[in-house]
This record gives C-alpha cells, structure tokens and sequence, in this order.
C-alpha cells in the first residue's frame, strides 16, 4: 500500500482529508482475459494551496489518476474525496459546483478548444454552461486574464489554429482559472511547448496558483520543470507510489532506487 499526506514546506495546520484525496484508490482495466493494474492502492492528500508533483516513467499511471481526480474515470476500489466527500456520492448541483472547483489543463493545447469556434465563443460556452458564471462575470474574467496571461485581448476573436502553440497553451490556462478553481490539473501541460514559452507558461501558473490560494496536481516527465513548480512530489512506478516528499529532498537526495534511476537518467539524458 501507497500512503502519503502531503502538506507545502512550512504549513502548520493539516485537514486529514485536505482539499482532494485519494483513499486506497485502485484501478483494475480488464481487456479480455488480460487484467492491468493502473493504480494500486494508492493514498494520497492535496491540501489546499500545495502545489504537488506526480513523477515517473511512461505508463506508471499518472494519467489515470488525473482522470480519476476529475471523475472521468472510476476507481475500481477506493474512493476520491474532495473536501471529504466521495466525488461520486454528489448530487447534480455538487457536481456542477466540483467541475468548477477543479479544472484541467492538458498538453494538448488544440484539443481544449473546438476548432470550428473562435476562442472566445468556446471559453463563454463552457464557462457558462458547464461552470454555470454569468455571462458578464465570463466575459469580464476573460478579459482581464487573457491581459494577464500576457495576450492581446483581440487573440480572442481568433480560432485555435490561427494561433501559436503558446497562445493556445496561455489560453487554455486562462480557460481553466476563468472559473476560480480551488485545484488545478495540469498533466504536461508545458511539454509541447519550447522552452522559452514554457517559463513564461509555468511562471504564470504559478503566480496564479500563490495569489488565488489554488492547489495544483502538476504531472511532468520534466525535473527542473517539477522542480520549479512544486512544494512536494510524488513518484510513482507500475501505479504504486513508490517515494514522496518536499521535492528538493526528494530529488536531491532519492531515498527509493527507483527515483535515483528517474533522477540520474533525466541528468544523463540532459
Ligand atoms: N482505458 C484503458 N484501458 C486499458 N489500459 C489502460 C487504459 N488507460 C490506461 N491504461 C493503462 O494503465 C497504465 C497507466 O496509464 P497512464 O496513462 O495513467 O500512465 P502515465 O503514467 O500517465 O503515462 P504517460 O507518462 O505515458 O502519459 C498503462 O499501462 C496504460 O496502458
């Protein structure tokens, strides 16, 4: 079994269940008579305003535990909490008032906009129906953020593919926070992009993570990024969290052989 609680560097006070937890989380997929173990028994607290890495190799089950976070997915055994209660006990109107509580952002920056619809009509169309704002208070949000997010406002009236990869990634950012989100997701969600705009990128999250008191679930095969970006980190292998802790301890000094493999391959390959 995978236990952890994890709380930022510093924090004093502790709520057992934060603001999403994972308890005993499983996931079994079942093709045929092949079975695989995505996740496996895994256990872990983000409090508010922490900021958490989830590390490890391809197919170790970072993803899936995004999609359980968001309920895309259900855990085969095990239940995901937020602010301690199971996701799937809530009644419609908890549910719409999670999907804006928790957002995502993924590394497919196309993907979070429908190509046929400028970005502005596609943003005002989740953010009010899906997360249920006003028309105004959608309008307004995206202004402002859109300005802050360092893009001329007049990019909004453009479609996706008309813009550059890091215009689509800032605005899928803005996208994500429009609502207020209490934990962001961001699975790769620098990756695609080069590096230059991926500071800018990661600088932006997280300066809008420190002053909305938002927690974020940060998904990266990239260390220095992880690094960066995070309080506290979580390694995982074959769906089992294998070593966690503050992220300099951790990726200073690996306690798990397997992190010091993570570790030193990323410092030979770099
Ligand atoms: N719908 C599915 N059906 C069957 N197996 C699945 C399904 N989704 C994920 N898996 C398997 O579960 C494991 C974990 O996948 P997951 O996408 O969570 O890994 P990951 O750590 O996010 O990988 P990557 O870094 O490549 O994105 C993999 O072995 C994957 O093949």
């Amino acid at each position: 079994m995978s236990q952890t609680t994890l709380a930022p560097e510093g924090t004093a006070t502790r709520e057992p269940s934060g603001i999403l937890a994972f308890e005993n989380v499983t996931r079994v997929f079942r093709t045929g008579l092949e079975s695989h173990t995505a996740l496996d028994d895994v256990s872990l607290t983000l409090q508010e305003s922490q900021r958490i890495g989830i590390i490890g190799e391809s197919g170790s089950g970072k993803s899936t535990l995004v999609r359980m976070a968001l309920g895309l997915d259900r855990p085969t055994s095990g239940r995901v909490l937020y602010q301690g209660r199971d996701i799937h006990s809530f009644s419609q109107a908890e549910w719409l008032a999670y999907r804006r509580a928790i957002q995502w952002i993924g590394q497919d920056t196309g993907g979070a906009f429908n190509p046929r619809w400028t970005i502005r009509k596609s943003m005002m169309r989740v953010n009010t129906t899906l997360c249920g704002l006003t028309a105004k208070d959608a309008k307004d949000r995206m202004e402002s953020l859109t300005v802050q997010m360092g893009l001329d406002a007049a990019l909004l009236d453009r479609k996706p593919a008309a813009l550059s990869g890091g215009q689509r990634q800032r605005f899928a950012i803005v996208r994500a926070v429009i609502p207020e989100p209490k934990v962001l997701l961001a699975d790769e969600a620098v990756s695609a992009l080069d590096v230059s705009v991926q500071g800018t990128v990661l600088n932006l999250l997280k300066e809008y993570c420190d002053t909305a008191d938002c927690a974020l679930m940060f998904v990266s095969h990239g260390l220095p990024t992880t690094a960066f970006m995070t309080h506290d980190v979580v390694v995982m292998k074959n769906g089992v969290v294998v070593e966690h802790g503050p992220t300099r301890r951790v990726l200073e000094e690996p306690e798990h052989d397997y992190t010091r493999q993570l570790v030193d391959a990323y410092t030979y390959d770099a």
